[in-house]
């Protein structure tokens, strides 16, 4: 058994928070900042984990994880999640409840119950995990995080581009993958969207309204932004229920203003979907719509006077910015003209760190989820030592989802 990597990039809500709320469309994007699982096998028969974003090392042995029997539907997921399961598989791994790292243990124990076949039950496997996401900032840790864990355990039982398999289109390899990472994120957050698990194993930029299928975008074209996270925490519903209230005491008023984010979203399909449009034409209609955009949030009264510091910083230098996400702290995007020098780049930042913030330079729409066998082992130190560029290098022949 070969040790290889999975990988899964982050999302960022491009247009459209709240108004998805009220079955308006969002839009959303894959960013270039993924999470990145190393899985290797074992002689000893132990499962160890290794994810020092979540300061969690812990080992189980492999035969003590409760496992499901085969179900209905198998390789798919059963349509509801299985509550008893989690219940159990907190208790087995024996952290305190509710935490970041009992959730990223038990997601991953949960896919490893219903996956593995007697053999991988029996053998043993090191799964380590480091992201270039910042965990619990709205950018999709999780979901890239389970994305890496689906991919992982899904190769390593045989179920992608292997003989159980042979025969599926890389499109069904992919359905499934985007099923299990969905499973992972309800062990995780309860009850999601789907969206951020659907962008990360797709990757590019979706369509999303709730209730229907989620489609990507089609035409979407690589865009460059610096992401700022301003580190002032916001609890999403919080923010959901304060635009809620508005909703209930001004329907008039708080309607149209989400329809008009709704166009939004609409604007930006048609921008993409247009044959031919000049590329400054259309970072110039963006920016406009991110500006936009921003505006109503604001009248939503989920903006925060750090996500106007990140406006007023970069509009000074002619960029424009808005929050994303749920708004109330959390991030902001900015938009990064392709004629925008390194030197302005460096200066925002410069900018925006003085005030406390952590900025990300990142592009969206790239890849999904993607695998990577390695020719020889590599040493649980040495990946957790590989930084973004080693990841990202030519050499590393990287297998998508595409
Ligand atoms: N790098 C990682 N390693 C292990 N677990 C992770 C990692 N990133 C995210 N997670 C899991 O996802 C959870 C974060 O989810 P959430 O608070 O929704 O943040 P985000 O908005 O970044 O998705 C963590 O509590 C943890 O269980
Ligand atoms: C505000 C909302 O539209 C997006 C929240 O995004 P996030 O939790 O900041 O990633 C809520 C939702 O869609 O459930």
């Amino acid at each position: 058994m070969p040790s290889y990597f999975t990988s899964a990039p982050g999302k960022v809500i491009l247009f459209g928070e709240h108004a998805v709320v009220y079955s308006k469309v969002a839009t959303a994007g894959s960013l270039g900042l993924r999470s990145y699982n190393l899985v290797q096998e074992r002689t000893d028969g132990a499962i160890e984990v290794n994810f020092p974003d979540v300061q969690l090392v812990r080992t189980w042995r492999s035969s003590d994880i409760p496992r499901q029997a085969r179900w209905e539907g198998y390789p798919y997921p059963p349509s509801t999640m299985n509550t008893e399961l989690v219940d159990q598989l907190t208790k087995f791994v024996d952290l305190a409840e509710h935490t970041n790292r009992s959730h990223a243990a038990v997601a991953l124990l949960y896919l490893h119950s219903y996956l593995s076949t007697d053999e991988i039950a029996s053998s043993g496997y090191d799964f380590s995990v480091r992201s270039d996401l910042p965990v619990g900032a709205g950018l999709g840790s999780s979901a890239s995080y389970s994305v890496c864990l689906a991919t992982a355990l899904l190769q390593l039982n045989g179920h992608l581009s292997s003989s159980i398999t042979a025969g599926w289109t890389v499109a069904e390899q992919r359905d499934l993958v985007n099923q299990w990472a969905f499973q992972a994120e309800k062990v995780i957050h309860g009850n999601p969207s789907g969206i951020d698990n659907t962008v990360s194993t797709l990757g590019g930029a979706v369509m999303f309204k709730k209730g229907e299928k989620i489609k990507p975008l089609p035409g979407f074209q690589s865009l460059r932004f610096l992401l700022t996270n301003t580190r002032v925490p916001r609890e999403t519903q919080v923010q959901v229920a304060n635009v809620r209230k508005l909703h209930d005491k001004f329907p008039n008023i708080v309607n149209p203003m989400l329809d008009a984010i709704h166009e939004i979203s609409v604007s930006c399909e048609e921008l993409f979907s247009q044959p031919g449009l000049d590329r400054s034409h259309l970072l110039t209609r963006f920016g406009e719509l991110v500006d936009v955009n921003h505006g109503l949030l604001t009248a939503l009264g989920v903006s925060h006077p750090v996500l106007e510091k990140v406006r007023e910083i970069s509009s000074r230098i002619g960029l424009k910015s808005k929050l994303t996400g749920a708004g109330g702290g959390g991030c902001a995007l900015t938009l990064i003209r392709d004629d925008v020098s390194p030197e302005t780049v460096a200066e925002v930042k410069r900018l925006l760190e003085a005030e406390g913030f952590q900025c990300m330079e990142t592009q969206v729409g790239g890849h999904g989820a993607g695998i990577l066998t390695l020719e020889q082992p590599m040493s649980i130190e040495e990946f957790l030592s590989h930084d973004k560029a080693y990841f990202e290098a030519a050499t590393h022949n990287w297998t998508y989802f595409e």
